[in-house]
């Protein structure tokens, strides 16, 4: 882990940055009509939803698809709720990340749909702070939530000051319950990043995305980084708090049995496009897209 690695001063990863105003409670005065109608949720409606998102990235070199461009996304539905895991499996550069992007607001869509409870996602402050704190991301390298000069304690508080949450006392509270929650010692909030090892700095990074109580938590290969021995109890913590928060989840890996051990429902990933999507015991047993049945046929991983 480097010194320069950034740290949002909203309790979200970088990107997250720009998305928090300092603020108590929900927002008042909304700023645009895309605040309006993010305000009042839809009964019924699932907290994320995405239809027909595509996103293509410029680049200087140009992609497979066409020359400047690279199709990272290409038609996409998908929808999470409270209370399930819906895993995203594909081979490195389907678009999984850029997907993930999209869903916590980094990345608007070039054309589609983004409805956040049931109303289009606005782009403006107000919105994206308030998805900032419905919708958190844990990422692969926790080095990337984490800044390296902060002490735990810090860290975990510091989403709850940025969104006004409780006094000093409750905040302090919190922050050991957080702790408690991701299986940490009391004493891990006196220490920076560097002093603990990997999978307790993603357990850290967990804790962070938690602080603010989501409904859901997209996880970006939150495993790939840890060493072997340790993604197992990640993994089961990841699990385990889904059930015990009633929390909705995102989990995206290039890792089919992963997803599978984690997911209540799958959507398979190829060249940017959902190429299947299911029950995950369903998809297991009866793929119907080739390359399910290729990603099936490849030697199963250690988690
Ligand atoms: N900001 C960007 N600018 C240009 N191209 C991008 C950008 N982000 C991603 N891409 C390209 O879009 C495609 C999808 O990338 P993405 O990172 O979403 O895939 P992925 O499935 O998450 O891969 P990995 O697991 O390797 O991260 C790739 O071809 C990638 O090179």
């Amino acid at each position: 882990m480097t010194d320069s690695a950034p740290l949002s001063g909203t309790g979200l990863p970088p990107g997250h940055a720009a998305l928090s105003v300092p603020a108590d409670g929900p927002s008042t005065a909304p700023a645009s009509d895309a605040d309006v109608r993010s305000h009042t949720p839809v009964a019924g409606a699932p907290t994320l939803q995405l239809k027909g998102v595509h996103v293509i990235h410029r680049t200087r070199t140009g992609g497979l698809f066409k020359p400047g461009t690279v199709h990272a996304v290409n038609d996409v539905d998908f929808q999470v709720s409270r209370g399930e895991t819906v895993g995203i499996v594909g081979e490195s550069g389907c678009g999984k990340s850029t997907l993930a992007r999209v869903l916590v607001g980094l990345q608007r869509p070039t054309q589609g749909e983004v409805l956040f409870r049931g109303r289009p996602l606005g782009y403006d402050a107000a919105s994206r702070r308030e998805l900032g704190r419905a919708v958190s991301v844990v990422f692969q390298d926790p080095a990337t939530a984490l800044n390296p000069r902060m002490l735990v304690r810090e860290q975990l508080i510091d989403p709850l000051t940025v969104h006004g949450i409780g006094t000093e006392d409750e905040r302090e509270e919190r922050v050991k319950r957080l702790l408690g929650l991701v299986g940490l010692p009391l004493s891990a909030l006196d220490v920076l990043p560097r002093q603990i090892s990997g999978g307790q700095r993603q357990r850290v990074a967990i804790a962070r995305a938690l602080a603010l109580e989501p409904d859901i938590i997209v996880a970006d290969e939150p495993t790939s980084a840890l060493d072997v021995s340790v993604r197992a109890q990640v993994l089961n913590l990841l699990t385990d708090l889904k059930d015990e928060l009633g929390l909705g989840m995102v989990f995206i890996s290039h890792d089919i049995s992963t997803v599978r051990y984690v997911s209540d429902r799958m959507a398979v990933m190829f060249a940017g496009q959902i190429v299947e999507t299911g029950p995950t015991e369903q998809l297991f047993n009866h793929p119907s897209h080739d390359y399910t049945r290729t990603l099936l046929g490849a030697v199963p991983s250690l988690l």
